[in-house]
């Protein structure tokens, strides 16, 4: 059914049943985490900007984190660059952190804001960088060799853990209507550009505004148990025996440990969402039928 073939009954429906979460929202900040899988199809996106555009004229202030992890392989791949992962981060060499901001700040970053501004919104893409919005520091990882069993120090090269949020900035844009729409870039105490995992980023803006809700959209249900079923909701302590016992492992780990650190934080609801269905941000927000994964204290 496209937007243009909603009967009236219909529409009566569904706005008596968006309305008391229309109120709900009134004024929050809501984070959305657009994940590189999650953006597939140009239909699936377009559709993902309106839903952004609407919370905005409800009054809601969305600000977008997006990924890119899939741009990045395609553009490393092209550029002949080898490209390797520990501990679900991206090993970052010097030529590969000159395109994971390439990738991130510049075609990816911009197609989103297109998108929102051809929807009819006011986006702004920066990184983390503009306006030092997020300082980290170099992400430390130990990991197990196999062959001698001895826990052993990993370095991650250009990678970071957001230290510090400056919200000057976000809140001018947010007091302005306008959409933020972040890449996850960082930098370091001395300046270096730093690649965060999306997630984490997403996690440490919602974070530092206090937002009411973080959802992370991907390009599964939501967190699936062994059998992959979804699992609708998981409270902290299961989530962390799923990621020790192995069934939550690769990208879900950070998604997973983004959630737990944004509930901390003080975040309200944090849930993660198939981004790949239509509206699916419009379907978690203002239904009463929630669709992933909702990660609760
Ligand atoms: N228990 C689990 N439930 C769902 N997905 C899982 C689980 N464990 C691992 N995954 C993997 O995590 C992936 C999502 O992480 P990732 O690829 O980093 O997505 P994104 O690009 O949206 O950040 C899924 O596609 C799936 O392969
Ligand atoms: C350090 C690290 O791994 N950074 C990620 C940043 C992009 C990302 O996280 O994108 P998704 O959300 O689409 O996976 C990377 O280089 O792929």
């Amino acid at each position: 059914m496209t937007d243009q073939h909603i009967s009236p009954l219909d529409q009566a429906r569904i706005l008596s049943e968006a309305l008391p979460h229309m109120q709900e929202y009134d004024e929050e900040t809501i984070v959305i985490k657009y994940g590189g899988h999650a953006m597939g199809a140009e239909d699936t996106a377009k559709a993902f900007a309106r839903d952004i555009v609407l919370l905005e004229q409800t009054a809601i202030n969305p600000v977008v984190v997006h990924g890119g992890g899939p741009q990045i392989a395609t553009m490393l791949k092209r550029l002949g660059i080898q490209s390797e992962f520990a501990a679900g981060l991206r090993i970052t060499d010097a030529a590969t952190i000159e395109i994971v901001e390439m990738v991130l700040a510049g075609s990816v970053n911009k197609q989103i804001v297109g998108y929102i501004n051809e929807a009819g919104g006011k986006a702004v893409g920066l990184s983390g960088k503009d306006g030092n919005m997020v300082k980290a520091s170099k992400t430390t990882r130990t990991m197990v060799d196999p062959d001698s069993n001895i826990e052993k120090a990993v370095d991650l090269g250009f990678v970071g853990d957001p230290e510090k949020v400056d919200l000057t900035l976000l809140n001018q844009l947010i007091g302005y209507e306008l959409i933020p729409v972040l890449a996850p870039l960082a930098t370091s105490q001395d300046g270096q550009t730093l690649n965060v995992n999306a997630d984490t980023f997403a996690g440490a803006i919602a974070g530092a505004l206090k937002a009411k809700r973080l959802l992370l959209l991907t390009d599964v249900p939501g967190v699936l148990d062994k059998s992959k079923k979804l699992i609708p909701d998981l409270s902290i302590k299961e989530a962390r025996k799923l990621i020790a016992d192995g069934t939550i492992s690769g990208g879900m780990i950070p998604k997973v440990e983004t959630c737990i650190y944004a509930l901390e934080q003080g975040v309200q609801g944090v849930v993660i969402i198939d981004g790949k269905t239509q509206h699916a941000v419009l379907l978690e927000l203002f239904t009463n039928q929630g669709t992933g994964t909702l990660i609760h204290k």
